[in-house]
């Protein structure tokens, strides 16, 4: 999807994705990475989560990056935190605390402003975009993480042609495609959550599931 795209979504406050809790299984699999507190955690297509705040409190420095200002400022306003703004090359930096948020495009990011991430967290980001921006998107941005960074990847998966996404359908043999060989995939957990997910019902979604994925990058 396109920036005007999502740009169009935050200003029509059409943001279904976003939740009003800390991903369960954020909660459930984070430890299985074992970073150590203190590290930098990298949140890609950040949007306004929670989840952010949540990596925080577990002693994270978390680096984002979201493209709507809208976004970021309501992420600010409505945890009453007041952030320090700072511009750079890839736009305007919000600091609060242990939490950075970088208003831009997270396809502008170079090695340099990657280079200190020793995590990333992928919650309806991979899945937010089509096709060929995801082949793009792991191929350019994830190769500009460092050897050695672990992440938690969490998916969606359900026959394609019964919805137009987003979210897309990404399968565990696309995400192995993705991301192999430079980075290591375990599949932690699949889930059926059709019933959880009233909304895929009613438009005539017959299957869904979600998956999770520790990925560690190996070169
Ligand atoms: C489906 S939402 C997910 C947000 C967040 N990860 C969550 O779990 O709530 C995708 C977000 O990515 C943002 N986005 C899309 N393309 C982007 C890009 N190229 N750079 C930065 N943010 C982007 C959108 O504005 C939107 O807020």
């Amino acid at each position: 999807m396109e920036a005007d795209f999502w740009q169009q979504r935050w200003r029509d406050g059409q943001i279904g994705f976003h939740q009003d809790r800390v991903t369960p299984l954020l909660e459930q699999y984070w430890d299985a990475l074992a970073l150590p507190s203190g590290s930098r955690v990298f949140v890609p297509l950040a949007g306004k989560s929670l989840d952010m705040l949540w990596l925080a409190a577990r002693g994270h420095r978390v680096l984002g990056v979201e493209l709507s200002r809208i976004a970021v400022e309501q992420f600010f306003g409505e945890h009453r935190l007041q952030p320090q703004i700072h511009e750079t090359r890839f736009g305007k930096h919000y600091v609060a605390g242990e939490i950075e948020l970088i208003l831009g495009d997270a396809f502008a990011l170079d090695t340099d402003a990657l280079a200190a991430c020793a995590g990333v967290y992928d919650r309806a980001a991979l899945i937010a975009l089509p096709a060929d921006m995801r082949k793009r998107y792991v191929a350019d941005l994830y190769a500009r993480l460092p050897a050695g960074c672990h992440g938690l990847l969490i998916t969606l998966e359900y026959p394609q042609h019964e919805k137009q996404g987003p979210p897309f359908s990404v399968t565990e043999d696309e995400v192995r495609a993705l991301y192999q060989p430079d980075w290591g995939v375990e599949t932690l957990e699949r889930r059926d959550i059709l019933a959880a997910q009233p909304s895929f019902v009613a438009e005539g979604v017959t299957a869904l599931h979600t998956s999770v994925y520790r990925i560690v990058r190996k070169t």
